[in-house]
Order: C-alpha cells, then structure tokens, then sequence
C-alpha cells in the first residue's frame, strides 16, 4: 500500500528544519512532492548550541540537564511551525498525510555507550498538527550494539534504483558531518560517516567571520589548504576503521588550526572534509565509479572541486545535477524510513550500522 510521508529532518549543522513529502510504498518511491525548509533564528542557533555542551553530561536518554529542556521545546515548535507553514503553502490538510517522520535534533552520538540522543517531543508534535508522529529511529539500532547511524542508505538505495550510472555508485552527504552509501548491484549496500562534513568549516567561520558558513566555498576557493595538517588530522585512529562507523558532530572539535587567516583555514578545513571522504576508497570493496554528493557541502563550488581532484578518475555530480533534491533528500529519507517503520521493514542492516541482523525502528506517537 501506498502511503503518503512528510518527513522532517534538523540536522547536525543547526541551520533549519527540512521538509519533504514522498508517496512510497517503503520499498519504491512512487512520487516526490513538495519540500520546504524552516530556518532556524540566531536565538534559536545559539540555544542549540549551548544545548550540544550540555548535552555532553547525558548518561540516559531521557536525561535533559542543563538547557536542554529549553532547546527541546524550542526545537517541537519550530517543526510543529515549519509543519503548519508547509501544509498551508501546499494547500494540504492534516488527513492529506498518513505519518510524518521526525528525527529531532541529535545533540549527543555516543553508540559504543549505546547512546544516541536526539530531542524532540513527538507526542506533542502529534497533537499540535493532528497528524501521527514517527520518531526515535536510532533507538533501538544502538540497543542492539548498531551505530545508529547513518539511516540515509536504505533510501540513497531506493533513489539510485533508477539511475544509469556506472557502478558501484557512492552517494556522500556532506551535512554538519559527511556519510556515504556505497552501492553496488541489488545486493551490496554499505555505509559508515566519514568524517567532517561542514561542521568544522561553519564553526571556524563563525568564529573568525561572524558568517554562519562559507557562502558556495568563495573563501575557501581563495585560500591554499595546509597539506601537512591535514595529513596529521587524517591519521586519527577513526580514519583507519573500516564501515561501519559513526561520528558525534564534535568529535573533531579539539583539532585546531592555529593561527590562520580565514581563506587559508577554510581552505584546510573544506580539503579535510573532501580528503576524509577520499580516505574511504581503500575501506570499500572497489573504488566506486561514480559519486553523487548531497546535502548544503554540494553547494560549496571549492568543496567540489577538491572532491573532484581527491576522487579522479571517478566522476563527481551533485544530487541536484541528477534531478535529485541536494536539500530535501535527508527529510525524504526520514519520510521513507517513517513508512518503512510503520510496515515492519528493515531501516538499517549490519554492513550499514553494524547491527547484528537487519533492524525495524521507529516509535509510533498518535495525536
Ligand atoms: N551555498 C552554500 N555554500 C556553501 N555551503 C553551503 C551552502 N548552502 C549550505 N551550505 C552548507 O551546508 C550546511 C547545511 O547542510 P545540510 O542542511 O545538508 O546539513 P544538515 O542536514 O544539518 O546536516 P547532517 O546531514 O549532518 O544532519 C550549512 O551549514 C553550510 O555549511
Ligand atoms: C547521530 C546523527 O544524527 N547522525 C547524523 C549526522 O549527520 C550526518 C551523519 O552524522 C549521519 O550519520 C547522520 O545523519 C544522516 C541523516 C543519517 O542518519 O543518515
């Protein structure tokens, strides 16, 4: 049966609230809809930010010290203002939809203390937009040892079933943090992060440009990246590990530049990203032949000329050159997974998460 998902996604770079609608069936998509973003205000970025430290003395999921109470609430109304937002652009009715998948904001990833946090009250999304809530879908993959991330594959797979590329294909997402999907026939499908995605850029731009990020990578294009530091950066233990393999948005918050003018830093940080996603080649079964690059970093010219360099001979697009949505696809994905939950199929496996056999997800709350 055909049913009819609005999937919501907030991911680790705290820009905004995406926000896609997707018919499927869960196995394949029979329509896109319409998409939509709700960005965050300053106010809200920086009360996400200050959650994400305090997030770090979490023990149990349920725990929110600190000011995550506050971003919790602050990040339901934003979906539940983004939801009312969309339904009256799109002249849809709350019937017009049968599930929506949140995934909340992550605010802490820590998987080998089976911990993922990501906030969020669904029950109160559900009964502000009268609409049934999916949500916690990483929950139960860390339960049973799984990373819990990424989540994006199964979906990366549906959209690459009717793509004409040659194989294996490689579709990265370059958010706040970069994973990739490799896939290769019906029957290989493979996946882990593979380092930093944007977060770094953003957080070092931020700090010494006052920009939020480094607008189609023009600051970057005009510096020289530091070679040597990135060489040292990528020998970092997690760089070596095979997939499957999962990141907390801050993992490489301590490396530190020094020192740096803003083009030479966001030059080095935009390389690192685009190396780390290189560094995966030896760690997949054969080098993919063709990329496909999604997510806000597809937009960072710099950021795609440097994965275009790092990734030769292998050709390098940008999901919107395909006819795919760069921006909407994690919040079709989240709509996908949410029908896939909702019919009991597998959201990840063990070549994607390392779970011990492939595992539903998702919990139901109700209006
Ligand atoms: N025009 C642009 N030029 C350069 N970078 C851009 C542009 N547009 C977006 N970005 C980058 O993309 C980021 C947002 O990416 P995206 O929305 O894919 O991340 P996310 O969904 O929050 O993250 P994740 O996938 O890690 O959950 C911005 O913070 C910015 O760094
Ligand atoms: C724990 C968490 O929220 N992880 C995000 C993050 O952002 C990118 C990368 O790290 C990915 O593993 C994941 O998001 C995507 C949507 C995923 O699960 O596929």
């Amino acid at each position: 049966m055909i049913l009819t998902a609005l999937g919501l996604m907030s991911g680790t770079s705290l820009d905004g609230v995406d926000l896609a609608l997707i018919e499927t069936d869960g196995r394949q998509i029979r329509t896109l809809g319409p998409s939509g973003y709700r960005p965050y205000s300053a106010a809200e970025r920086s009360l996400l930010r200050e959650a994400l430290v305090d997030a770090v003395q979490i023990e149990r999921r349920e725990a929110r010290p600190g000011r995550l109470r506050e971003a919790e609430h602050a990040v339901t109304v934003a979906h539940a203002e983004a939801i009312a937002a969309f339904l009256a652009q799109n002249r849809l009715k709350p019937e017009d939809i049968d599930i929506i998948g949140f995934h909340g904001q992550t605010v802490l990833h820590r998987p080998e203390r089976r911990l993922t946090v990501q906030i969020g009250d669904a029950g109160a999304l559900a009964k502000a937009v009268h609409i049934p809530v999916m949500h916690d879908f990483r929950a139960a993959d860390v339960d049973f040892g799984g990373q819990g991330a990424p989540f994006v594959p199964v979906y990366h797979r549906a959209l690459a079933q009717s793509l004409s590329r040659e194989g294996p294909i490689a579709v990265v997402n370059i958010g706040g943090v970069s994973n990739i999907t490799y896939i290769d026939g019906d029957d290989v499908l493979i996946a882990c992060d593979t380092g930093p995605g944007n977060a770094l850029l953003d957080d070092f731009m931020h700090r010494t440009t006052g920009q939020a990020f480094d607008q189609d990578g023009r600051v970057a294009g005009q510096g020289a990246p530091d070679e040597a530091w990135i060489a040292s950066a990528l020998a970092l233990p997690f760089f070596a590990l095979p997939p499957p393999k999962s990141l907390d948005r801050n993992d490489f918050a301590a490396l530190k530049l020094g020192d740096v003018k803003p083009a030479n830093g966001a030059a080095t940080l935009t390389a690192f990203t685009a190396a780390a996603i290189a560094r995966i080649v030896p760690l997949l079964p054969k080098p993919p032949a063709s990329w496909i690059v999604c997510g806000g970093g597809a937009r960072n010219h710099t950021m795609m000329r440097m994965l275009r360099e790092r990734l030769a001979p292998a050709s390098v697009e940008s999901a919107d050159a395909l006819g795919w949505s760069a921006d909407a696809i994690e919040a079709q994905a989240f709509g996908f997974l949410a029908v896939r939950g909702m019919k009991g199929l597998p959201l990840s496996y063990p070549a994607t998460t390392g779970v011990p056999f492939p595992m539903t997800g998702g919990v139901i709350a109700r209006p």
